[in-house]
């Protein structure tokens, strides 16, 4: 019964989400451009999603939808106002399918492979607003790849509205369910040149 029960919540649509609209100031270059594998970040994270979502989008600024209208590639485009980061990816994604679950990526987490997102989709807990991983402290959730249920909908706008923007503010007020990843290097972010040529280096 318990099984049936997740399977019809799971039943909802699953969409990916690439977060690309950021400033990459500290890369000094857009890092959804950069290239660890065959292709750019961009396109690999689309491609690491697109197995476990109906439809795969980029979540961009309005600098990048104007670029971008061409390119036959699904954009959520920023949609609310005064809010600068990833939460308003986020958020663009629910208020164009609230009904949709969102599988959200960064686009700076070129160790991930299809072993974490295997993971997270198995430990899924589609009664919590969330699921998401333990960060490398084993602490707190780590932010930027969480699987966004339809139910968090809601919350979201309850904390922008009291000024909360941090996603993974967002995770521990609605009580995510977190998950120890199967190797939480996958997790590495890289934010600027240093931890590029770092990564370089040891691999
Ligand atoms: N859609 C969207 N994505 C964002 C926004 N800000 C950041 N992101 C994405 O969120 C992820 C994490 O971004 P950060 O590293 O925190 O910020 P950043 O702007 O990319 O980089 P910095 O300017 O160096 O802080 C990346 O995948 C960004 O592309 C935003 O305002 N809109």
């Amino acid at each position: 019964m318990e099984s049936e029960t997740s399977n019809v919540r799971n039943a909802v649509v699953l969409n990916g989400l690439v977060l690309i609209g950021g400033r990459s100031t500290r890369m000094g270059r857009d890092k959804s451009l950069l290239t660890y594998h065959e292709k750019n970040q961009r396109e690999h994270m689309t491609d690491l999603l697109s197995p476990y979502c109906d439809t795969v989008f980029w979540s961009v600024n309005k600098q990048q939808a104007l670029e971008l209208a061409d390119s036959g590639q699904p954009l959520i485009v920023d949609a609310i106002d005064n809010l600068v980061g990833p939460l308003n990816g986020i958020m663009s994604a629910f208020k164009t399918q609230p009904g949709a679950a969102w599988l959200v990526v960064a686009c700076d987490m070129p160790l991930l492979t299809s072993r974490t997102f295997d993971a997270l989709l198995a430990g899924r807990n589609s009664a919590k607003p969330a699921t998401a991983f333990y960060d490398s402290d084993g602490r707190f959730p780590e932010p930027l790849l969480a699987l966004w249920e339809p139910s968090v909908w809601p919350l979201l706008q309850e904390a922008v509205a009291a000024g909360r923007y941090s996603p993974r503010q967002m995770l521990m007020l609605t009580d995510a369910h977190l998950l120890t990843p199967p190797d939480v290097q996958e997790l590495l972010n890289i934010n600027d040149p240093v931890a590029q040529v770092a990564l370089k280096h040891q691999g």
